[in-house]
C-alpha cells in the first residue's frame, strides 16, 4: 500500500499557512530571512507550474514589480493554433528553457520578434538542449532566485491568496505554464483580469455563481444514492461548479474492464457478530472489521470483508457498513488557502466511523501512467492505485472526471481520515473498494482530509500530533524534578522534592490575555542574529511590587534576586543572632541561579515566540508561566509584609511555593522548547541553512540546565 497515488505531487501547505496566519493574528512579523525561507518552502510545495502561475498573478495585480526585463521575450520558438486562437512558444530572457511557455498572441507585444519568426519560418528552429532533464526542484530554485531581490516583500500567504480556481484546465497567464515547450496549450486563456470584489460586476457574478452552485447541489443530491445529503458552499471566490466532473455512486470501469459482482461465497449466520469464526469474513482469511455499533475495530492496513449479497443476514448486520452508503452529511466548500475545493463534515463523527467511499473510473495501469503524466503537468492528482494485492496493481481509480464527494477531499500529513480496502460483492483481490474511515473523533465543521501518499505505518495507527504532544508532556510529568534547597529550617527536610502531578495545570488564560506581556511586540522586527543580550530586569517582566509604608526603601525589591534576599533577610530577622552560614550562602547561590535561568527561559521563550513560534497556545502558556512567577512574587511580598509587621513569618512557606512555581515554570519552558524543536524538525524536511540556525537556538534552549 505504499504508492497508492501515482505521481502524487501534493505537499501539505497547511503548516506554512497556519504558521503565517497565527503570526498575523498575534501581530507577529516574520524576519525577512524566515519569510524568505517560507516562500521557498511554499514554492517547492506548489511546484514550478503553480508557483509561476501565482507569481504571474501577483505581477498582473501590480503586487510584484519585476526588475525590467524579467519577462522579456528573448526568442519565439514555435507557433500553433488551438480553437481559432494563435499561440507562440516563448523563450524568456534570463530564464532557462525549462520556463519556456506557450502564450496567446494577444499577450505578446514583441512585433519585431513575431515578424522575424514568421520570416524565418520553421527553417531555422530554435535549438535547445533538452537531453538533460531539468528537475522540478531546480526550476523552483530558479524562480526563487528571481524572487530573492524582493527579500521579504512577498509572503507565502500573499502568494496563495491569488491562487484561483482551476477550471478543468489552466488559464494561461503571461510567463506561465512552463512546459519547457513540450506540451501545446489545450485551454483557452481566461477572459480578462480578476474582478474587484467590491465592484458591481463582481457582485452580479457572485449572484450567478450562488445560483449555479445551488443548482449543482440539487443535482448532486438527486444523483447521490447515499442516505445523507451534500451541501455546497462558496463564500470565498467566484468559482462555480466544476466543469468536466460527473457525479457517480459506484466505480465506473473503463472499456475492457469488467468488475465481477457475484461472490461465490456467503455466510449462513443468524448473527454474524456472535458467529465471527464461521462468518464469511473469517472464511476469507480476515478479521471481523466492526464493533456492534458499526465502528472499526481493526488496525490500519487490515483488509475489510463485509457480508455480501449471498449472505443470509440483513442490512442491520454489523458487518454491513460501507455498502449502506455515507450516513454523514458533508459540505463541499471553497478553502481559503489556495487548495481549491475541500470537504467538511456537518456533523460530529466518532473515531472509527465509515465516512465516504472513494469512487471513480477504474482504469488500467497503462492508462493510469498516461493520465498520471497529464495530472502531473497540471499539478493535480486524483489517481488511486488499487495495489492491495502484494504489489500487483493492474487497476487504478481515477476520480478526476467521474467521482463522488470524495473527489473534493484534500490531502493532509496529519489527516483525520484513514483509507481501507473493502471487499463486498467483488472478491477479486485486485479490485477492492476504497473506504475512508475517521481516524479520530471529528468535530462538526472540521475539514476532512486523508494522506494521499499513505506514508504512515501500515500496521499501527500512527500517533497524531496531538498524541505526540501528550506523550511528550507525560514524559516530562513523569520525571520528578529534585530541587535541593539547603537553607531549610530543621524538620522541614533538607531537600524539597517538587514533582509535577498529572493534574497540575497552568492557570487557564483567555487568548486575549496574552497581549498583556507586550514582549512579543517588542521584538517584532528583530531577526535571529540580533536577539538582544538578556538581562534580568524585573520591571520588564514582572509587575511593580506594591509599596509598603513600613518598609525601608532599600528593601523594595528591584528584581527576583533582590526579592530572594528580602525573604532571607526576613528569615534572619525572625531568628535574630543566626548568622548566614555556608548552607545559606550556597542556598542563596542556587536560588539566584534558578531565578536567573527561569527568567532567561521566559525571555528567550518570548523572543522565540516573536520569531518562530506562533502557536497561540504557547503564548498563553508563556503568559501563564509568568503569572505563576508573579503570583509567587506577590506571595513573597505578602509574607514579607506580615513579617515586617511582626506577625507570624510565613516566609518559608512562601519560599517553598515560590520554588515550586519556579520549578513548574522551568519544566513547562523546557517542555515547550522541546516541543518547538520537534515542530521545527517536522517542518524542516530538507530546508536550507536557516533551519540550522533555528536548530542551534532550539538545541541550546532545549537542553535542561536545571
Ligand atoms: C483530489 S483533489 C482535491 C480537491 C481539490 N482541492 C479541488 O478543488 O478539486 C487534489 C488536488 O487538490 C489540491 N490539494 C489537495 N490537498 C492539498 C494540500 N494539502 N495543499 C495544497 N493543495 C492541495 C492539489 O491541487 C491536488 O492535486
Amino acid at each position: 500500500m505504499e504508492d497508492e497515488i501515482k505521481d502524487a505531487q501534493v505537499s501539505c501547505l497547511s503548516g506554512i499557512i497556519d504558521l503565517q496566519r497565527a503570526c498575523q493574528k498575534q501581530n507577529l512579523k516574520l524576519s525577512a530571512e524566515t519569510n524568505q525561507y517560507l516562500v521557498y518552502l511554499t514554492l517547492k510545495k506548489l511546484g514550478p507550474f503553480v508557483a509561476q502561475k501565482l507569481i504571474s498573478k501577483l505581477v498582473e495585480k501590480g503586487e510584484i514589480n519585476w526588475e525590467d526585463g524579467h519577462w522579456e521575450v528573448e526568442q519565439i520558438i514555435d507557433h500553433c493554433e488551438d480553437e481559432g486562437e494563435e499561440y507562440y512558444l516563448i523563450k524568456w530572457k534570463d530564464w532557462s528553457n525549462a520556463h519556456n511557455s506557450w502564450e496567446p498572441k494577444a499577450n505578446l507585444e514583441c512585433t519585431d520578434l513575431l515578424e522575424e519568426f514568421h520570416v524565418r519560418g520553421t527553417k531555422r528552429k530554435f535549438e535547445y538542449d533538452d537531453s538533460v532533464p531539468i528537475s522540478k526542484r531546480s526550476r523552483v530554485d530558479e524562480i526563487f532566485q528571481k524572487l530573492k531581490p524582493m527579500k521579504g516583500k512577498i509572503s507565502p500567504l500573499q502568494l496563495l491568496s491569488v491562487s484561483s480556481p482551476v477550471k478543468g484546465g489552466k488559464p494561461i497567464f503571461k510567463g506561465l505554464i512552463a512546459t519547457g515547450g513540450k506540451y501545446k496549450p489545450k485551454y483557452k486563456p481566461s477572459a480578462g483580469k480578476p474582478l474587484n470584489p467590491r465592484s458591481k460586476a463582481y457582485k452580479q457574478k457572485k449572484v450567478e455563481i450562488i445560483k449555479a452552485l445551488k443548482e449543482w447541489q440539487v443535482h448532486l443530491n438527486a444523483i447521490s444514492t447515499d442516505p445523507a445529503g451534500i451541501v455546497v458552499e462558496n463564500n470565498i471566490d467566484l468559482e462555480g461548479p466544476p466543469e468536466n466532473f460527473v457525479y457517480i455512486n459506484d466505480y465506473k470501469p473503463m472499456e475492457g474492464i469488467i468488475i465481477p459482482n457475484d461472490p461465490l461465497v456467503g455466510c449462513e449466520c443468524d448473527s454474524c457478530l456472535d458467529n465471527k469464526k464461521k462468518c464469511c469474513v473469517t472464511q476469507c482469511g480476515s478479521e471481523f472489521a466492526y464493533y456492534k455499533n458499526k465502528r472499526l475495530r481493526v488496525l490500519k492496513g487490515t483488509p475489510i470483508y463485509e457480508c455480501n449479497k449471498r449472505c443470509k443476514c440483513g442490512p442491520e448486520c454489523p458487518n454491513r457498513v460501507v455498502q449502506l452508503g455515507r450516513k454523514c452529511k458533508l459540505s463541499i466548500f471553497r478553502t481559503i488557502n489556495g487548495r481549491g475545493w475541500g470537504v467538511k463534515t456537518l456533523q460530529k463523527i466518532k473515531k472509527g466511523s465509515f465516512v465516504v467511499e472513494y469512487v471513480g473510473e477504474v482504469i488500467t495501469d497503462v492508462e493510469a501512467e498516461k493520465r498520471g503524466k497529464y495530472y502531473d503537468a497540471v499539478g493535480r492528482t486524483y489517481l488511486f492505485d488499487l495495489d492491495y494485492n502484494d504489489g500487483d496493481c493492474p487497476y487504478t481509480v481515477d476520480a478526476g472526471y467521474y467521482g463522488n464527494v470524495s473527489h473534493f477531499i484534500n490531502h493532509s500529513c496529519d489527516p483525520n481520515l484513514e483509507v481501507f480496502g473493502v471487499w463486498i460483492n467483488t472478491l477479486d483481490p485486485t479490485l477492492p473498494r476504497i473506504a475512508l474511515f475517521s481516524r479520530r473523533d471529528i468535530e462538526k465543521g472540521e475539514e476532512l482530509t486523508f494522506d494521499y501518499m499513505m506514508t504512515g505505518d501500515t500496521t499501527n495507527q500512527p500517533p497524531t500530533l496531538d498524541q505526540v504532544e501528550k506523550d511528550l508532556a507525560a514524559e516530562f510529568l513523569k520525571t520528578p524534578v529534585l530541587q535541593t534547597y539547603p537553607d531549610m529550617p530543621e524538620g522541614e527536610g533538607d531537600s524539597l522534592e517538587v514533582t509535577l502531578e498529572e493534574n497540575d495545570t497552568l492557570p487557564e488564560l483567555k487568548p486575549d490575555e496574552v497581549k498583556e506581556t507586550g514582549d512579543a511586540a517588542d521584538s517584532n522586527d528583530s531577526n535571529d542574529s540580533n536577539i538582544p543580550e538578556l538581562s534580568i530586569e524585573s520591571d520588564e517582566v514582572f509587575d511593580e511590587p506594591p509599596k509598603l509604608e513600613t518598609q525601608k526603601s532599600e528593601l523594595i525589591p528591584k528584581s527576583l534576586t533582590d526579592q530572594y534576599r528580602i525573604v532571607c533577610q526576613c528569615e534572619r530577622e525572625k531568628k535574630p543572632g543566626i548568622e548566614e552560614n555556608q548552607n545559606q550562602i550556597k542556598g542563596k547561590a542556587i536560588w539566584n541561579e534558578q531565578i536567573d535561568k527561569a527568567s532567561t527561559q521566559i525571555k528567550y521563550g518570548t523572543q522565540l515566540g516573536a520569531h518562530q513560534e506562533t502557536s497561540n497556545e504557547l503564548k498563553i502558556k508563556m503568559t501563564a508561566a509568568k503569572r505563576i512567577l508573579r503570583k509567587s512574587q506577590r506571595q513573597a511580598y505578602a509574607s514579607q509584609r506580615e513579617s515586617t509587621a511582626g506577625k507570624n513569618c510565613e516566609s518559608f512557606k512562601c519560599r517553598q511555593n515560590f520554588l515550586k512555581s519556579l520549578s513548574k515554570c522551568n519544566e513547562k519552558h523546557h517542555f515547550y522548547n522541546t516541543k518547538l524543536l520537534k515542530l521545527m524538525e517536522k517542518t524542516a524536511e530538507d530546508g536550507p541553512s536557516i533551519m540550522n540556525i533555528w536548530q542551534e537556538h532550539f538545541q541550546q534552549l532545549a537542553t535542561p540546565t536545571y
